[in-house]
């Protein structure tokens, strides 16, 4: 568990005890001096670092910014984040056969979906820096996200989406929050490709999970459900199981467990294995994990029902593949018909999420048959958006309206099967 750790020393670029360490070549350059999403002197990820890191006595308050002291600000442009269900599901549970099985679920978030709490922290950054441009490309949740943050900040927001692919409901959230909105004749990662391009041009402030404060503001996610965990239970959970895209949220996790570490607010053994699930269709990091590459290799051609995870080159990889590793977690394909199916299950204990959430629940039922996960194990599984975001998938997974004269008799027959 080497990689768990992390350095003490401070190094004099760091601003109010903050600043940004290249985990490729150790470099360390100041926040806030200049705008960098990546290392100046070998293009490799950023991580935030500090000085002081703390533990669970030092938090107060709701949300993501009760975790404040373990962040670059102390409050940001707030909707307000975080605080969101960590659900019990017991037929689920008792149906895939854990110990325990709770849902963090992040579909309740303001815009619906956990890009908000990189936002907030994402959003106050752009303004410290006092950039003019927010830019994301975007599966439509970070989309969404950004246009209500970049709307409340009263930034101008940019959003490029992979034309047709995107599903409804984010689409018209990024419209209704003022979003210049571009639709790309291309997928995701070639979105992507273009706003990185315009950013190093100065044209935009990136706010992809590329940036490294995002993953700040996703962090709590790791700090909120150990908390509401060891709140129910005592202990903390084993495992947690989450959709992979981009692989921000699995880099964020991570982070958040080694900055626990080091300040000795959890043992070792209270890591959760983290476990990352993808769409058959676009399986680039499980493709890594199962062969054992250090590497995650470009998947051109991407397909699958749960959009927001149609991403074949998940930028957070050298962040990711090292958490999934060093934790003593996995990684897992599901087909969409395990995706839907998995919708379907949440959507009987009340839990509405679309589809690239229900993949989380989908990889855990299939490692469990397959002997990976245990049955004495204490899970969580994050789900990352609302039931709403895709209004298509979720009638198409659900019983369809049946339609009835406008008479009281003949409904009463048509309930009774005549
Ligand atoms: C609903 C949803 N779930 C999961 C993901 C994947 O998260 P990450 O990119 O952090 O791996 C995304 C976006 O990428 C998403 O929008
Ligand atoms: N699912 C994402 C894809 C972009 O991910 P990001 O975390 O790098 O912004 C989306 O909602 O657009």
């Amino acid at each position: 568990m080497a990689e768990l750790e992390l350095t003490d020393d401070v190094p004099s670029v760091a601003d109010d005890g903050v600043w940004l360490t290249c985990i490729e070549c150790g470099e360390d350059f100041a926040p806030f001096d200049a705008i960098r999403y990546t290392c100046d002197e070998c293009d490799g990820l950023l991580e935030a670092r500090y000085a002081d890191l703390p533990t669970w006595d030092d938090f107060e308050g709701e949300g993501v910014w009760r975790y404040n002291a373990a962040l670059p600000f102390e409050e940001g442009v707030t909707l307000p984040e975080g605080h969101t269900p960590l659900h019990r599901v017991p037929r689920l549970e008792d149906d895939v056969g854990v110990s325990a099985l709770r849902i963090k679920h992040e579909g309740m978030n303001p815009t619906g979906s956990f890009k908000d709490r990189g936002m907030t922290v994402g959003v106050r950054v752009a303004q410290e820096l006092g950039v003019g441009r927010l830019a994301c490309a975007s599966t439509g949740n970070t989309s969404a996200a950004l246009a209500a943050y970049g709307a409340r900040a009263d930034l101008e927001t940019l959003v490029l989406l992979p034309a047709g692919k995107v599903a409804a409901g984010k689409v018209a959230q990024a419209s209704l929050h003022g979003a210049r909105i571009l639709e790309v004749d291309g997928n995701f990662d070639q979105c992507l490709d273009i706003v990185q391009d315009l950013a190093s041009r100065g044209e935009a402030y990136l706010l992809n999970s590329l940036n490294p404060f995002r993953l700040e503001g996703q962090k709590t996610i790791g700090l909120e459900f150990m908390e509401q965990f060891f709140a129910d239970y005592e202990t903390y959970p084993d495992r947690i199981v989450l959709p992979v895209g981009n692989a921000g949220n699995t880099a964020a996790l991570y982070k958040c467990f080694r900055e626990l570490r080091k300040a000795g607010a959890i043992e070792e053994g209270d890591v959760p294995k983290i476990t990352g699930v993808q769409a058959e269709g676009s399986a680039p990091m499980v493709e890594a994990v199962q062969e054992g590459n250090d590497e995650v290799r470009r998947w051109d051609e991407v397909e699958t029902i749960a959009t927001a995870i149609r991403i074949g080159n998940p930028v957070n990889a050298p962040k990711a593949l090292p958490g999934i590793r060093e934790t003593g977690g996995t990684a897992v394909a599901v087909s969409d018909e395990e995706i839907t199916s998995a919708q379907r299950d949440l959507a009987e204990e009340g839990v509405g999420v679309e589809p690239a959430s229900a993949a989380s629940v989908a990889g855990l039922r299939k490692l469990r048959e397959q002997g990976v996960v245990d049955s004495d194990e204490n899970v969580v599984c994050l789900t990352t958006g609302h039931l709403l975001k895709d209004p298509d998938a979720a009638a198409k997974a659900g019983v369809d309206p049946e339609p009835v004269p406008n008479d009281t008799d003949a409904v009463l027959d048509h309930l009774a099967g005549n």
